[in-house]
């Protein structure tokens, strides 16, 4: 097992790469924690739980709402818990989004932790303290910035999931390494087959490798004021095509990454060669590289993003594989930009 720590305002987080979920019980308290999950890992997992009251709630995106929210704080109220409580979010991406930010609200807040059971939670939900739910169909528009005691990353769990949710992961950890890291996406070039069959080694490697990069870009700047912006390389179309056709999170990050790249070479920064080469590397992980919905439904969905200020936008984009930037780009600008991009 490996460690790593995110320092933030509200605390620090360790990061536990590698932990089991069987050792648990070396993290909390059972006697004062309740567990938060969700109905597939209630199902698998809940023999290997501590033995603790849990609270199970539905899947898919459009349950990540204030409604939950509300529910959830209900179970808390009825089970008596108090500013003593521990909430132990066990999940994928939404789970731990919802279960941080009922914890940070809950009585003025309580202290949390996560275990991530996805790829995509592991690599990037679950760290960084970014906890909440969407609103009005609007991703995350309601949340805290607030960080869990503890992640743990057990790559066993890993082998349950859907081949497609494990490809939506994937999209996080190619954008760690268009982002931050050229020798990444070698690598993801190189071990494609033993990465998509979950080689322990290499999945393992490539899941430090992310919250590494992570960690040390939400040390840095925990509340999106400059550094962190860079996270959200290829959520900006990404939001919008998840919203607009309720694909998966990674499968519209993948769309996004793609469009954000070409973007970036259409404005001079990027090779033409680079773009094709990340695209390359996102449709060997299997995931979609086209857009399913033209650019003006794009650019209106863009217009609700917390990213935009009045008539600008902060758009992330690549100078090299490897290092990214972020521009303030007008909504005419950006319309003019990807006008002349191809994306069929
Ligand atoms: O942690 C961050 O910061 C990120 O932007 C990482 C993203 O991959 C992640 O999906 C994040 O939750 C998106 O945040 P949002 O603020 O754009 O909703």
């Amino acid at each position: 097992m490996k460690k790593l720590l995110v320092r933030g305002g509200s605390g620090s987080s360790q990061l536990l790469v590698g932990e089991s979920i069987d050792n648990l019980i070396a993290y909390i308290d059972p006697r004062r924690t309740v567990i938060v999950t969700d109905t597939t890992i209630e199902g698998l997992y809940r023999q290997r739980f501590p033995d603790c009251p849990t609270i199970t709630i539905g899947l898919g995106e459009k349950i990540k709402t204030l409604d939950t929210v509300a529910k959830i704080y209900d179970q808390l109220v009825e089970l008596e818990a108090d500013r003593s409580s521990f909430i132990l979010g066990t999940g994928g991406g939404i789970v731990c989004d919802i279960a941080g930010f009922v914890a940070s609200t809950y009585m003025r807040g309580l202290p949390f932790g996560f275990v991530a059971t996805t790829l995509l939670a592991q690599v990037d939900a679950s760290v960084g303290g970014k906890n909440g739910v969407n609103f009005g169909g609007y991703k995350n528009m309601v949340g805290v910035f607030n960080q869990p005691d503890f992640v743990i990353c057990d790559m066993t769990v890993l082998q349950s999931l859907p081949v497609r949710e494990i490809l939506c992961g994937f999209a996080e950890i190619i954008k760690h390494g268009a982002i931050a890291d050229e020798r990444m996406l070698d690598f993801l070039d190189a071990h494609q087959d033993d990465a998509l069959r979950l080689d322990k080694a290499i999945v393992e490697y490539l899941v430090y490798r992310s919250v590494e990069i992570k960690a040390k870009v939400v040390t840095q700047d925990e509340r999106e004021k400059g550094e962190r912006r860079k996270l959200n390389f290829g959520h900006t179309f990404g939001h919008a095509i998840e919203k607009l056709t309720g694909i998966p999170h990674g499968e519209a990050v993948g769309i996004g990454m793609v469009l954000a790249a070409k973007l970036s070479a259409k404005m001079g920064l990027l090779h033409d060669r680079e773009a094709a080469r990340l695209e390359r590397i996102i449709a060997g992980y299997g995931l979609p590289v086209r857009p399913p919905v033209d650019l003006a439904a794009m650019l209106a969905a863009i217009r609700k993003d917390k990213k935009r200020e009045g008539d600008l936008i902060h758009f992330v984009l690549l100078e090299t594989l490897g290092r990214a930037r972020v521009e303030e780009l007008s909504f005419d600008e950006l319309q003019a930009y990807m006008s002349s991009v191809a994306t069929n």
